[in-house]
């Protein structure tokens, strides 16, 4: 309880960061934010929403120095010469906007999920490949250290081989309300790609060099019966098959029902693995900096908790450190040319949107509509 209590105070109360020397050849990075989305704040900013008011409000607000509004406000931003880095969390108009940025010259922080299509994501880090800019999809809890905790466990091979991975990841009705940008077709909405998206993530993460081969069952169900929200899909459980026998299950509802209609449920955020001999599993897997715990149980042996909230002088980080901090730190050292303590490679994103799609090729519901932006070279 103490450490929960002095995680919160100095997540809310962070000590003073130094600003860098003046003869540092490090340049301080200036971030500017795409929209002024709800999730902006926690990870970041500087923000240019659509509506110079709401830009001028929320810039306030938040203290950022500058905000850019109106129907120029996002390509404006991006035009600044002032500011080096685009951090993107727009409903899925992420391709458009990402390549904009790109092209601009601009490093990109892409919210999950990256795209509406593999090749999309493809194409995204094509372009920042030949600009020599560094893109990360914001799979932000892959840089706390309690998932990569499990994954040691797990390669360590204390347990033996992985036969099972269940990933589950649920949120109670009412928490994305009706209009929310997660409930529109067009603006790449849907369970699967919203809490979905982690759910195969980790999946593919924790499989390590096993990867999934084919989507074996499939089930959506639309949010309502409305027929804007045909395809729209609240839950999607899915099984899926990997390499090496491993079989992997994923259950994801953004809107699970009220228990007697009026409780809500506590959300799921578990991923646990079966093995040879034993299971782990961990609670929380993606907001791990507030509160989580790791349960390992070999077989025949005690079951032991563990719970990893910084990486112990191996690697920077405190225990009060959120998943946005830690992503922070790695994704700023890439751009300034310091081995960040993980990433996430292209090749990564690629294939999670491409599990993405196969899943609602197999529920039938289709992957979400290909953006309608084409990127020309010589565009300004
Ligand atoms: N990493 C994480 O933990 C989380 C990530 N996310 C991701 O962040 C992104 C934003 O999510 P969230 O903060 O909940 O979203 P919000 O609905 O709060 O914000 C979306 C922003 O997108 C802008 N926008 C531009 N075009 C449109 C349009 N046609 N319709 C609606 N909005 C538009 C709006 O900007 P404007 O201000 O210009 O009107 C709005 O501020 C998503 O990709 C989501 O998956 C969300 C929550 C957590
Ligand atoms: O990124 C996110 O994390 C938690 C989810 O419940 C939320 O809808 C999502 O956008």
């Amino acid at each position: 309880m103490f450490g929960l209590l002095s995680r919160l105070y100095y997540m809310s109360n962070p000590p003073k960061t130094h600003q860098a020397q003046a003869n540092s050849p490090l340049k301080t990075l200036n971030f500017g934010c795409l929209g002024a989305a709800k999730i902006a704040p926690g990870v970041l900013i500087d923000p240019s929403p659509r509506d110079a008011k709401r830009a001028k409000k929320f810039a306030e607000e938040h203290g950022f120095q500058k905000s850019y509004g109106g129907d120029t406000g996002y390509q404006d931003m991006i035009d600044d010469p002032e500011v080096d880095v685009i951090y993107n969390p727009l409903p899925n108009l992420h391709f458009e906007w990402t390549m904009k940025a790109l092209n601009g010259g601009k490093h990109v922080l892409l919210e999950k999920p990256a795209t509406d299509r593999a090749e999309e994501a493809a194409q995204i880090f094509s372009l920042a490949a030949s600009k020599n800019l560094v893109v990360l999809e914001a799979f932000h809890y892959r840089f706390h250290p309690a998932i990569q905790r499990v994954k040691a466990i797990l390669e360590s091979k204390e347990l033996g081989a992985i036969k099972n991975i269940t990933v589950a990841l649920t949120a109670p009705a009412g928490t994305a309300k009706d209009g929310d940008i997660r409930w529109s077709y067009e603006l790449g909405g849907g369970s699967t790609m919203d809490p979905g998206c982690y759910t195969v993530n980790v999946l593919r993460y924790l499989a390590s060099s096993s990867s999934p081969t084919a989507v074996l069952t499939a089930f959506a169900v639309p949010y309502s019966p409305r027929p804007q929200h045909k395809k729209v899909d609240k839950m999607f459980p899915a099984t899926l098959a990997l390499e090496n026998g491993i079989f992997g299950e994923l259950h994801s509802n953004l809107s699970e029902p009220k228990l007697f209609g009026i409780i809500p449920r506590i959300p799921k955020l578990t991923a646990t693995v079966r093995c040879e001999s034993g299971t782990v599993e961990i609670f929380n897997f993606l907001i791990p900096s507030y509160y989580h715990y790791i349960t390992v149980a070999p077989s025949g042996k005690p079951r032991r908790v563990e719970k990893s909230y910084s990486f112990h002088g191996v690697a920077k980080g405190e225990d009060w450190w959120t998943t946005y901090r830690f992503q922070m730190e790695a994704f700023v050292d890439k751009i300034q040319g310091r081995t960040p303590q993980t990433w996430l490679e292209p090749q990564d994103t690629i294939d999670n949107m491409k599990w993405i799609e196969e899943i609602y090729a197999k529920d039938g519901f289709g992957s979400r509509p290909p953006s309608k932006y084409v990127y020309r070279e010589d565009e300004k």
